[in-house]
């Protein structure tokens, strides 16, 4: 017996517990398609074995996972399947995995694009943008031609926000607002700092938004965060700290860690891609919000239109999403806000040629930086 298929090298038998279509309209919900791309990758490990848990998408909600690799990896993603069939997941229904985005995203209702390259030594962000920016073009035009109309995506690859609008503009049939760039990790980051600066558990803080980039440009919003229901500035009175020590150290948080590790975040980011999964799945607390990266066209702040930029989001619990309105702006925070547009439109003229828009010009700010670059 397998669950896995893919390749031609495994036959989905699967069959042993497999409700009856009775029995499945009775109790359990109808089986999502879920891709992941990157899949034999470091957050992949964590991430997949979340989601066959039901830690995700909930006890009752039988999953499939289709996981995305290439030639280079395609052993590695026969061993990560393995694993997951060893793991005896109720919830777990197919294992398939492949090569070929145009075969693995078939149908599905959640693809989660993680795997990019990443930056080596001595490669301009321009090649990166551009080596990354190809493989999320193909990716958006396979979502585009096979995925379910209306999949929900999440970039996490880096340039993550760069990446999804590449994405996005590749798959011009499905909802702009349907494309998503991870800043929750930079949303987890910021709360934790705040908590730990107040003295308070991390349930406390809430309100917290990342806007723009995810890079050392972002934006951790202290001005609308709240701490037991008060403003953070009533709490923490150091304004100074909340400038630019709180601000920098959730910049560079990604950079310190992967100084310490050797690598970058892989278990905290695969948490905070189920945060981010859960906040559209479930409605937002009352008075609460969350951050991602999304299409700018047609918000209310006055951000330029056309770019991914992580924003305050409140959601029904549809898997849909709208901006919250009534937040703050000072000019500290506008200029912040400011700079993180300019680097994302500097990182959308260098993709244009991937885009649609025309001959890329790269005139990048060179003192900007993924959060791992620094
Ligand atoms: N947004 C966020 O908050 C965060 C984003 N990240 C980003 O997530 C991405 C994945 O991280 P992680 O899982 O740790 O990385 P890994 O290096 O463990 O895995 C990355 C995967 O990317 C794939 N890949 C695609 N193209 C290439 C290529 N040209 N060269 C090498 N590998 C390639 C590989 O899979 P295959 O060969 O199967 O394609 C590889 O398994 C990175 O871009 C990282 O910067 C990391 C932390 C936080
Ligand atoms: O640059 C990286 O790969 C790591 C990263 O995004 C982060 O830790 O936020």
């Amino acid at each position: 017996m397998s669950l896995i298929s893919g390749l031609d090298r495994f036959t989905l038998c699967f069959s042993s517990n497999l409700l009856s279509q009775e029995e499945e309209t009775k109790s359990w919900k109808k089986l999502i398609k879920i891709a992941v791309s990157g899949a034999a990758g470091m957050i992949s490990n964590h991430l997949l074995f979340k989601l066959a848990s039901g830690e995700v998408f909930g006890p009752d909600q039988p999953v499939a996972l289709k996981l995305l690799g290439s030639e280079r990896s395609i052993q590695a993603l026969e061993g990560v399947a393995m694993e997951l069939e060893d793991s005896l997941f109720p919830l777990l229904r197919e294992v398939n995995i492949g090569i070929d985005p145009y075969e693995v995203f078939q149908d599905v209702e959640w693809a989660l694009l993680i795997g990019a390259k990443p930056r080596g030594p001595g490669m301009e962000r321009a090649d990166l943008l551009d080596i990354n920016g190809q493989i999320f073009a193909e990716q958006g035009k396979a979502l585009n031609a096979v995925a379910s109309r209306n999949v929900k995506v999440m970039v996490v690859g880096n340039p993550c926000n760069t990446n999804a609008l590449i994405c996005m503009k590749n798959a011009p049939d499905i909802p702009a607002k349907n494309f998503h760039a991870l800043t929750r990790l930079d949303e987890n980051r910021a709360k934790c700092q705040l908590a730990l600066k107040a003295g308070v558990f991390y349930d406390k803080v809430s309100n917290v938004t990342i806007w723009g980039n995810h890079s050392t440009t972002q934006v951790p919003d202290f001005l609308n965060a709240t701490i037991n229901g008060l403003p953070v500035t009533e709490i923490i009175k150091d304004r100074k700290w909340l400038e630019e020590e709180f601000t920098e150290k959730v910049q560079k948080r990604g950079g310190v860690l992967i100084q310490k590790w050797g690598r970058s975040s892989a278990a905290s980011t695969s948490v905070s891609i189920v945060d981010a999964i859960r906040s559209l799945i479930t409605p937002t607390p009352k008075g609460d919000w969350f951050s991602s990266g999304v299409y700018t066209t047609g918000n209310p702040y006055g951000i330029a239109e056309d770019i991914i930029f992580s924003m305050a989001c409140r959601s029904k619990g549809d898997g849909d999403y709208e901006l919250v309105k009534d937040v703050m702006i000072d000019d500290f925070l506008w200029n912040r806000i400011k700079k993180s547009e300019a680097e994302l439109l500097a990182e959308k003229r260098c993709v244009a040629h991937l885009t649609g828009e025309g001959i890329a010009v790269c005139d990048l700010p060179g003192d900007t930086m993924l959060p791992g670059e620094m």
